[in-house]
């Protein structure tokens, strides 16, 4: 077998993280509905999400293939209340006149699972933006770039250019802390490749 891990996962920018840190893994998406509970806090979602995501890769896995499974979730909030992914470009647009000027929370939650072995990390970052302008919100949706993104928004792209400050994880923002990812994977026995 030329990979380690499973990651179960869609998201593109996932795989590049990973990649870039040196990781052999394959995808297996899990297709897990992302409904918030009532009360449920952004950290509880983020962390019950990947949990959901990493056990339903687990469950289709046979028992006896034994490389973990890491699942992962973000979510941006502000005022303690969740911004999912836009529906279409007025709730692209509203998320984003919320978000000017101001600071947000992003939490980002990964599971490693084995069987019925499993780790939990998690980190909060704050975002700090500056003004956003209607007009330049509307020609931020027209890029394409908030379509798929939780808060409508990718730090790692164009909406980059409104972040004054974070406090927290870079990567965690984009969809994966790199840092505590590595420390959870390596409880598992798992080391990625060495940079050259
Ligand atoms: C805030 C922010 C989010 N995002 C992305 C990361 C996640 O892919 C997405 C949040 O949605 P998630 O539900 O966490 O993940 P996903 O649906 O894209 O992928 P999967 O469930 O298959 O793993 O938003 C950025 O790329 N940049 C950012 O700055």
């Amino acid at each position: 077998m030329d990979y380690d891990f499973y990651l179960a996962s869609r998201s593109p920018r996932r795989v590049q993280l990973l990649r870039e840190a040196g990781y052999r893994f394959h995808c297996l998406p899990a297709d897990v509905p992302e409904v918030v509970r009532a009360g449920e806090s952004p950290e509880d979602f983020a962390r019950r999400l990947a949990t959901d995501k990493a056990g339903a890769v687990s469950q289709r896995l046979d028992a006896a293939a034994v490389l973990p499974v890491v699942g992962a979730d973000t979510d941006v909030s502000i005022d303690g209340q969740i911004l999912g992914k836009p529906r279409d470009r007025a709730d692209a647009v509203d998320m984003l006149l919320r978000l000017s000027g101001r600071a947000h929370q992003v939490h980002t939650a990964v599971v490693v699972r084995r069987g019925d072995e499993q780790a939990i990390a998690g980190t909060r970052t704050d975002v700090f933006f500056g003004r956003v302008t209607r007009a330049e919100a509307e020609a931020y949706w027209d890029s394409g770039e908030p379509a798929d993104k939780a808060g409508a928004y990718a730090i790692q792209g164009l909406a980059g250019r409104w972040v004054k400050e974070i406090r927290g994880s870079y990567s965690g923002v984009v969809g994966l802390p790199v840092f505590e990812t590595m420390e959870l994977l390596r409880r598992f026995g798992v080391e990625p490749g060495m940079p050259r």
